[in-house]
C-alpha cells in the first residue's frame, strides 16, 4: 500500500524534515502517526498525498513509484484517497452537503445513488441540520466533522487524516473513532496524524513515531 525507502525532505534550503524514513504499511492496515509539534506529520501526509515531491528517496504507493509522479498521473491516484487536512479545505461555494457529495460526484455516481448516504452520515456525524448551509457559517468542529465525513464517504482504499479529532468534544472524538474503525474494517487503510493520547487509549494501533526527521513503528 506505502512504501517509503531513505526519503528525505527539505523546504527550499532549511534543514531536512524528514531524513532517511523508511517504513512500509500494508493494504488495511490501522496506524496512528505521532510525534512534537513541528516533527513532521503534516509533511509526510503531504508527501503521501502527493502534495509534495520527496527531496530524495522513494514513495511507492498503490504499488507506484510515486516520488516525481506528474500531475496528470496523479488525479487518478488520488481518488483512491480520503484525506482530512488541518484546515478542512471545504469549498465554500457549495452547501455542506454538497461538499460531502463532491469525491462521488467527480467519479461519476448519479445522486440518486448516494443521496441518502451522504444525508445519513451528515447525520451520524451530527450535522442533520446544518449540511444545507454553506460551510462559512460552520464552527470549526462542524468544519473538521464535514471534512471527515468528506474524506471516507467514498470508502477510499487509504484515508490520511490530520488531527482529526482537534476540534471536537471527548464524545465526538470517540464517535468519529469508530467511523475510521468501521472504514478499516470495510478495507481502507487509515493513517491518523495525532497528538490525542486519549484517542489512542481508546483504540490500540500501531504508531509512526516521527522524532528529529525518523520514523520508527512502535
Ligand atoms: N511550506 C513550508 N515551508 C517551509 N517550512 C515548512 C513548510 N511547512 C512546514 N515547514 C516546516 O517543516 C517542519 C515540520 O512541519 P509540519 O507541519 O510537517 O509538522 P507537524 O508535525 O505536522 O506539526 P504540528 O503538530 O504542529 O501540526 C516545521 O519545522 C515547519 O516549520
Amino acid at each position: 500500500m506505502i512504501r517509503l525507502t531513505n526519503v528525505g525532505l527539505k523546504y527550499d534550503r532549511g534543514p531536512e524534515v524528514l531524513s532517511d524514513v523508511d517504513f512500509h504499511l500494508r493494504p488495511g492496515s490501522f496506524h496512528f502517526l505521532t510525534g512534537p509539534s513541528g516533527a513532521g506529520k503534516s509533511s509526510l501526509l503531504r508527501l503521501l498525498f502527493m502534495s509534495l515531491h520527496p527531496t530524495r528517496g522513494q514513495i511507492q504507493l498503490f504499488g507506484q513509484d510515486v516520488s516525481r509522479i506528474t500531475t496528470s498521473k496523479r488525479a487518478p491516484l488520488r481518488r483512491r484517497i480520503g484525506i482530512v487536512f488541518q484546515d478542512f479545505r471545504l469549498l465554500e461555494h457549495l452547501t455542506t452537503w454538497e461538499n460531502v457529495a463532491l469525491p462521488l460526484r467527480v467519479v461519476g455516481k448519479h445522486v440518486d445513488d448516494y443521496k441518502e448516504d451522504v444525508t445519513d452520515l451528515l447525520q451520524w456525524v451530527g450535522l442533520g441540520d446544518r449540511m444545507h448551509g454553506y460551510p462559512s457559517v460552520l464552527s470549526g468542529g462542524e468544519k473538521q466533522r464535514a471534512a471527515i465525513a468528506r474524506a471516507v464517504i467514498g470508502k477510499p482504499e487509504l484515508l490520511l487524516a490530520d488531527e482529526p479529532t482537534g476540534n471536537v468534544d471527548p464524545q465526538m472524538a470517540r464517535r468519529l473513532l469508530r467511523l475510521f474503525i468501521e472504514l478499516n474494517r470495510l478495507g481502507t487503510s487509515v493513517l491518523i496524524a495525532t497528538h490525542d493520547h486519549q484517542l489512542m487509549r481508546q483504540f490500540k494501533a500501531p504508531r509512526l513515531e516521527l522524532h528529529d526527521g525518523h520514523v520508527r513503528i512502535v
